[in-house]
């Protein structure tokens, strides 16, 4: 067998990146509140709010807020690394053959001609934001996502992992079925040297139907403080092996049952810890890699719907400063939904039901044929649009939401191909209605795999970012200190984003978008978009 290898750093003939290390920065701000050093982008931001009052006769009093934050910016890029817990399943294999294309500028032949590697459907990757616009023409001056603050490129990352299945990655990107042979020919070489590391394999939490792939696990069907220190050892090893300065931990294996939440068990860090010690069945693998990821100071994101996050699981995270983020690829129907039902309702169109069905051949499909792993998947998939409807007591009276229902079957024959049939009904003006009828053809792991690389890279910009706040007479309130552990920056990405406990869960898309795009622009002291346009109105 093979060892244990992985891809390494960007290769010789690779295509320029952003080597780390350097700040290539495409644009500066000149203002009294962004000051650059060596090492830092320093900024003073007013971060400008609205508090609102109910009054007593039930109406709205609305105050104007300003707040000051200073935020500091790490320009140095770090030698990243990417851990994927899965990394011989579909997505893994597809998203580490991908960074190696784009890594060595291959070209394929394809029925519809030559295609060159890219990373579209990635956000940092493949779209732009609007820096601001021009001060002669007064057009709209836009800029790559990935340069609004100095990145890793994700050509540059170290990429490894772990799978039950010992499958080398070029024989499991066969498997997997997603790439044209003519790419995974260029490729395959190096991958067939990679081979995931062991991994954790408690057969319970997974469709049995998975049990033919479990070749290549750690000893052990229940949780222990073991696998605790075995995935942290892995971590370390890897880390010092690309002589890394980060590891970033991602979730792509199977989707899980849900964790029961037992009072004593999962809802501390410490009774969490000590029901790992004593392979309590509630502790799930992905929960168990998410404690060892906190523990050894890698970031971990769950890429599927499970309750990896148990309470515990937040608190371990919080007491340790540890950044986590989840749950679940928002990658194409819920992709869709959370753009449609957005625009449908903040039309004042009133959507009164959703009928959402796909079927699908992959690996996961088949595990999610599984009914326990199918109700993870379906709660995901079924809670996306109740902050929209929340959001608007015109059309929904407290309580009222659409119907809305999730099915998913697995059909062999069209692979990774994912189906997807939605029929969105609404009510419109004076009695009429409106049906939508949406069929998407969601190549699943081409979808998800550049998710999973937004989810690292906008995970590592986070470990860069800190911050402090002044009182209103400038006096500052506390050091800097880093985001709240629970990354829901990362919610565009994800399909039921997990938030700081206490905090609303966000779902419309173009919010989502919004909060990434402009949190970032505060980073380098600029207002958030708000595409007013003003000087295009006022003259
Ligand atoms: N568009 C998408 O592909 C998409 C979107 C959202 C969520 N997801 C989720 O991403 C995950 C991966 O999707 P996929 O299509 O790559 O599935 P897949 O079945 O092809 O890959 C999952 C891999 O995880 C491995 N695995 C299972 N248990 C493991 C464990 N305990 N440790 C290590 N490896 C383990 C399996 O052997 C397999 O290789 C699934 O949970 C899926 O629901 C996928
Ligand atoms: O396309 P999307 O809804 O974002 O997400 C997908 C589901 O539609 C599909 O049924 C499931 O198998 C995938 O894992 C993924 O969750």
């Amino acid at each position: 067998m093979a060892p244990h290898a992985e891809v390494g750093m960007g290769s010789s003939n690779g295509t320029a990146t952003t080597t780390p290390g350097s700040k290539a920065d495409l644009f500066t701000v000149n203002s009294p509140n962004v000051v650059y050093t060596e090492n830092e982008i320093r900024t003073k931001y007013t971060y400008r709010t609205t508090l609102v009052n109910e009054t007593s006769d039930g109406k709205f009093e609305a105050i104007p807020k300003e707040t000051l934050y200073d935020f500091k910016v790490e320009r140095k890029v770090p030698k990243t690394g990417m851990m994927l817990v899965g990394l011989g399943g579909n997505n893994g294999t597809t998203v580490t053959a991908g960074i190696i294309a784009n890594r060595r500028g291959l070209v394929w032949d394809t029925k519809e001609g030559r295609q060159n590697a890219n990373y579209y459907g990635s956000v940092v990757m493949g779209s732009t934001m609007k820096l601001g616009t021009n001060a002669k023409t007064a057009a709209d001056v836009n800029i790559p996502f990935h340069d609004v603050l100095p990145m890793v490129h994700p050509n540059d990352l170290a990429i490894g992992g772990w799978d039950i299945s010992g499958m080398n990655l070029a024989e499991a990107m066969d498997r997997a079925a997603v790439l044209e042979p003519t790419l995974k020919a260029q490729v395959s070489k190096e991958m067939a040297q990679m081979v995931p590391l062991p991994s954790i394999y408690y057969p319970d939490y997974i469709a049995a139907n998975q049990e033919d792939r479990a070749d290549n696990v750690i000893e052990g069907s229940k949780a222990s403080l073991a696998h605790v220190e075995h995935i942290r050892k892995d971590i370390r090893e890897f880390k010092a092996k690309h002589n890394l300065d980060k590891v970033i931990v991602q979730w792509t294996a199977n989707t899980e049952r849900f964790s029961e939440l037992v009072p004593g068990i999962n809802d501390t860090a410490d009774n969490l810890m000590k029901a790992i010690e004593n392979g309590h069945e509630e502790v799930s693998p992905s929960t168990v890699f998410a404690v060892a990821s906190i523990l050894e100071g890698a970031p971990f994101i769950n890429g599927s719907p499970q309750n990896t996050f148990v309470p515990g699981s937040i608190e371990l995270a919080e007491r340790h400063n540890a950044f986590i983020g989840g749950d679940d690829f928002k990658s194409g129907q819920t992709k869709m939904k959370s753009a449609l039902v957005d625009f449908l309702i903040s039309a004042g169109i009133k959507l009164t039901s959703i009928a959402s069905y796909n079927h699908l051949g992959n690996n996961d499909g088949k595990n999610l044929s599984s009914q326990k792993q199918f109700r993870s998947k379906e709660i995901s998939k079924s809670n996306v649009v109740d902050d929209m409807v929340a959001a608007n007591s015109v059309l929904y009276k407290e309580g009222e939401h659409p119907d809305h229902t999730v099915v998913i079957k697995y059909m062999p024959a069209v692979g990774d191909n994912k189906r997807a049939l939605d029929e969105y009904y609404a009510e419109i003006f004076m009695g009429g209605h409106q049906t939508i009828s949406l069929f998407n053809v969601c190549e699943d792991s081409l979808l998800a795999s550049p998710l999973i690389i937004d989810l690292v890279l906008i995970t590592e910009m986070m470990t860069r970012i800190q911050w402090k706040n002044q009182s209103n007479d400038g006096a500052a309130t506390k050091d800097f200190g880093n985001f709240h552990s629970v990354l829901s920056i990362l919610s565009y990405m994800l399909k039921a984003p997990l938030t700081p406990p206490g905090t609303p869960v966000v779902n419309a898309l173009a919010k989502q978008r919004g909060a990434l795009t402009n949190i970032f622009r505060a980073c380098v002291g600029l207002q958030p978009e708000n595409d007013m346009t003003l000087e295009h109105k006022l003259f």
